[in-house]
């Protein structure tokens, strides 16, 4: 199994393959000793499969267990318990001169970036492959290939120090796809850039899965950056994943406290607790919040309502489209007759999600 190399037009991926499979995957770390011992639960019980071809996101807040999920891909960190498989072949249990040809097909980038601070921008890029045992000429050629793919070719032999950020994470993706991996784990590839450099380095991420046909997963802390690029996302909270799907759905119908407040904090659309105050001081009405977007129709229930004296007010609210798909929320102040206005928020229920704000 090897993905294509730069210049030339990948794979398309087989989509629904599995490529990583976790099932009932838990990892624990045991600190101190004696009465200073002590046990964390990093990733608890986890069962999820990441499909060929696609960009996987994983997001959760610090401490959440997202590094650790994905360090276990490669055998960074051993899995304590549960089956674990890339590409079929199982790497929980296994010693690290049996992880080598797994490790082989998966490439990584970092937050920090990692760079060699002693080697050039070539020899960062070319180390992997003499660790591969590549002759000198073909390195060249192959070196040469991957700083054109990253648009790096000018500074072949800069240092790292004498790049931007966003250009050490372009070396960075150039050494990790030397030897042409299947695999890209990326962790916080993207924290440590501004939001302007983050969309350079997140499309160039983009490039490496559609035109490579590498899969990708990548962690994040940052909404925006699921929103971006990712296919499906796995939200992560004490280990667990609460939840996963494609991204679409999850900023359609997040089901999860956790996932509704990383979608808030890039759709907005949803009132916080300081619009919540001023809403219930501005409106004398019932409040609620429903999901709307392709095929839910609020139209039928809002219209029987006025039949029946029953008022609606657009008090908060926003509609956007993802993937080609429309979605958003409203918050709607009814007013009318008690047992009508209860009516409607039934029929409303019937069609979309209702989220009822306490007066
Ligand atoms: N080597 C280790 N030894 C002991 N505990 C660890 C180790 N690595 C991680 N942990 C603990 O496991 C939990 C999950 O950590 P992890 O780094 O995977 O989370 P994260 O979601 O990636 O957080 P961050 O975004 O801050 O990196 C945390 O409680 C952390 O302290």
């Amino acid at each position: 199994m090897s993905a294509a190399e730069p210049g030339r037009p990948g794979p398309p991926g087989r989509p629904g393959e599995v490529l990583v499979s976790f099932r009932e995957v838990s990892k624990v770390f045991r600190t101190g000793s004696g009465r200073a011992a002590r046990e964390v639960r990093a990733v608890d019980d986890v069962t999820l499969d990441v499909h060929r071809g696609e960009i996987f996101g994983v997001i959760g807040y610090s401490g959440a267990g997202k590094s650790t999920l994905v360090r276990l891909i490669n055998g960074l960190e051993p899995v304590t318990s549960g089956s674990l498989t890339v590409a079929g072949v199982e790497v929980a249990g296994r010693t690290e001169t049996e992880l080598a040809p797994v490790r082989r097909d998966i490439g990584m980038i970092f937050q920090q970036f990692n760079l060699f601070t002693s080697r050039t921008v070539a020899g960062n890029v070319e180390y992997p492959l003499k660790r591969a045992g590549w002759d000198k000429e073909r390195r060249r050629e192959r070196v040469a290939e991957l700083l054109e793919f990253v648009g790096l070719a000018s500074r072949a032999g800069n240092y790292p120090e004498q790049l931007s950020g966003g250009q050490k994470q372009r070396v960075g993706i150039a050494r990790a796809l030397a030897t042409s991996p299947e695999l890209l784990l990326a962790d916080e590839s993207t924290s440590a850039l501004d939001p302007e450099t983050t969309q350079e380095v997140l499309q160039l991420l983009q490039r490496v899965n559609r035109e490579l046909g590498i899969t990708i997963v990548i962690i994040t802390h940052e909404m925006d950056v699921v929103r971006t690029i990712a296919d499906r996302v796995a939200v992560m909270q004490d280990g667990r994943v609460v939840e996963h799907g494609p991204t679409v759905d999850i900023f359609a119908r997040p089901r999860t406290e956790t996932a509704r407040r990383f979608v808030s904090s890039v759709m907005h659309t949803v009132p916080d607790e300081r619009d919540l105050e001023r809403l219930r001081r501005a409106h004398r009405g019932r409040l609620v919040i429903v999901d709307v977007g392709d095929g839910i129709d609020i139209g039928g229930p809002l219209s029987d309502g006025a039949a029946h004296g029953v008022r609606f007010t657009i008090a908060y609210g926003g509609i956007s489209v993802l993937q080609e798909q429309s979605f958003g929320s409203l918050t709607l102040e009814l007013t009318g007759p008690d047992p009508a206005v209860q009516d409607v928020v039934e029929q409303l229920a019937r069609v979309t999600e209702v989220r009822e704000v306490a007066a």
